[in-house]
């Protein structure tokens, strides 16, 4: 379980999709962008309109149950993109770096690029914007909702 959670709003999560499209800008021209499902679309999308790419593929690797981790299965694999050269492949984050092993292996020429990424997987990506702990589960805007929290004094101790 994570200690402590890192909270993206749609805003951000646009900001921060934006931020990654203008590292990527001069590193192209781009034949296409690979994304990761279903973490890596919205950011995929997001940075295909920036680049102005319109071929975009996806790739589907199943690691999590919600917090809990298993063995990856790809259950959709990329049905263009070759060796991968002069594609992007986008996700949403790496984590311990399992998924982008395996992206990488059947796309070993691509640039692999996230928004967020943790010490363990970092080695494993070219590009990406911010870094979080280890122990930080990030959670996107389509896992959460907003919803009320009670006054700050209410959740205090009486002295
Ligand atoms: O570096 P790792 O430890 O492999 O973790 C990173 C992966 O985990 C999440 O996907 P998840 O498997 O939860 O699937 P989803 O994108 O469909 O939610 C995230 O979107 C990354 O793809
Ligand atoms: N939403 C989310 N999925 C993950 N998969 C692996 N790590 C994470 C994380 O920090 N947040
Ligand atoms: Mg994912």
């Amino acid at each position: 379980m994570a200690q402590r959670y890192f909270t993206v709003t749609w805003d951000q999560l646009h900001r921060d999709s934006k931020a990654l499209a203008w590292r990527l800008l001069d590193l192209g021209p781009w034949k296409g962008v690979v994304a990761i499902t279903r973490g890596g679309l919205i950011p995929a999308a997001i940075i295909a309109r920036e680049l102005e790419c319109r071929i975009i593929e996806t790739v589907s690797v199943v690691t999590y149950d919600e917090e809990t981790k298993g063995e990856p299965r790809v259950v959709k694999p990329p049905a263009a993109a070759g060796d991968g050269k002069g594609w992007l492949i986008i996700d949403d984050l790496v984590d311990t770096g399992t998924t982008a092993k395996v992206v990488r292996a059947m796309l070993p020429h691509a640039h692999f690029a996230t928004i967020y990424a943790k010490p363990a997987g970092k080695p494993l990506v070219d590009t990406f914007v911010t870094e979080v702990s280890q122990d930080t589960w990030i959670l996107f805007p389509w896992d959460t909702e907003v919803q009320f929290i009670p006054p700050i004094a209410k959740g205090q101790v009486a002295k």
